[in-house]
């Protein structure tokens, strides 16, 4: 089984002195900078609905992963995949190493190892990535000055999962299908977080919402924030299938990145978006004060909930 599905996964990527199908995989990083290093287990009925598509499984399995990678500015090089599978399912095997492949491609990823073993399904990936050296962004650099931002749109997977879960059988078609191929589908936010190493203060990806990952990177930098609610990205999708600043503050699953940085001169701020391949939008301001706050498009302040999603929270 791991040679007919996952030896093809090895590709060609620098550095692999060996690959899948020993007792350990061998690996030469680049002479300078630091390896960047991170693990995420999904595991069905919590990660992702049962009934996901597999092959929208493996491409959201990787790209959780690369999105803490894309976090830190690191370019990936490499992941192990260790999997627990009910049954041995050729087809299921077959779609969940082709929706892998593609997202590992498409970013140069070369899968070195893993594990296998029978069980209730999860699947858990280490990555691998590398930082210049010196370099790395961190979540405690922000302070009182610097804006706070975020790639892409927010709350639309978690309005997916809703809509997914709502469809009684039927195929999910406009909006609602946009929706749930973002939280099938996410797209690491690899390019950005390297265009960002010189340039953010802080950073981190958003997946319990971004609310309490915000929260979070407050907290490591020591400093407060007042979050502009009118001003959170909304996709046309999200706007159209009536989600509210609930879902969008707290809803999570969304993997974009949210990062701080100085304030910057107009053309500066030019050329950072023309390095980055998706939209960024200011969505607040650090401030010294502890706490997270929001202001409302009247300039009410108000404390703002850091609720997100929380494991130990949720009934089993
Ligand atoms: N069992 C564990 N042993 C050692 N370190 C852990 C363990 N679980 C989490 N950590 C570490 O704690 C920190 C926070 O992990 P956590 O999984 O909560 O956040 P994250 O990986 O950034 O977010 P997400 O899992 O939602 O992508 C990370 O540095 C992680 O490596
Ligand atoms: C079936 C199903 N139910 C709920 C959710 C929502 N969800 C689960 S874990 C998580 C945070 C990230 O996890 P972690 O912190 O472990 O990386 C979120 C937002 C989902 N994706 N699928
Ligand atoms: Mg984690």
């Amino acid at each position: 089984m791991i040679r007919r599905y996952f030896q093809a996964l090895t590709a060609h990527r620098e550095g692999v002195a060996l690959g899948v199908g020993d007792d350990a995989a061998l690996l030469e990083p680049p002479a300078e900078g630091r390896v960047a290093v991170s693990c995420d287990t999904l595991v069905s009925g919590v990660h992702f609905p049962e009934d996901i598509p597999v092959e929208a499984l493996g491409h959201r399995s990787l790209a959780v992963n690369l999105s803490d990678i894309a976090a830190v500015g690191g370019r990936p090089l490499w992941v192990l995949l260790s999997l627990t599978l009910p049954a041995y399912d050729a087809q299921w095997l077959e779609a969940f190493t082709q929706g892998f492949k593609g997202l590992a491609d498409r970013h140069g990823v070369a899968l070195v190892g893993g594990d296998t073993t029978r069980g209730a399904l999860s699947v858990t990936i280490t990555a691998l990535g590398h930082v210049p050296p010196g370099g790395g962004l961190h979540r405690s650099g922000a302070r009182p000055g610097d804006g706070i931002w975020v790639t892409g749109t927010l709350g639309d997977a978690a309005l997916g999962l809703q809509r997914w879960q709502q469809r009684a059988g039927q195929p999910l078609t406009g909006d609602a299908a946009f929706l749930a191929a973002r939280l099938f589908r996410p797209e690491p936010r690899v390019v950005a977080g390297q265009a960002l190493l010189e340039t953010a203060s802080a950073a981190v990806d958003i997946s319990d919402g971004v609310a309490v990952d915000v929260a979070r990177l407050l907290e490591e930098s020591g400093v407060g924030a007042t979050l502009e609610l009118d001003a959170l990205p909304r996709s046309e999708g999200f706007i159209a299938e009536g989600g509210d600043l609930a879902t969008l503050l707290h809803g999570g699953d969304d993997y974009e990145l949210c990062f701080t940085m100085p304030p910057l001169g107009a053309e500066a701020l030019e050329g950072l978006r023309r390095r980055l391949d998706v939209p960024i939008t200011r969505i607040g301001t650090v401030e010294s004060t502890p706490g997270l706050r929001g202001a409302d498009g009247a300039g009410n302040v108000c404390a703002l909930d850091v609720g997100g999603y929380d494991h130990f929270a949720v009934d089993p």
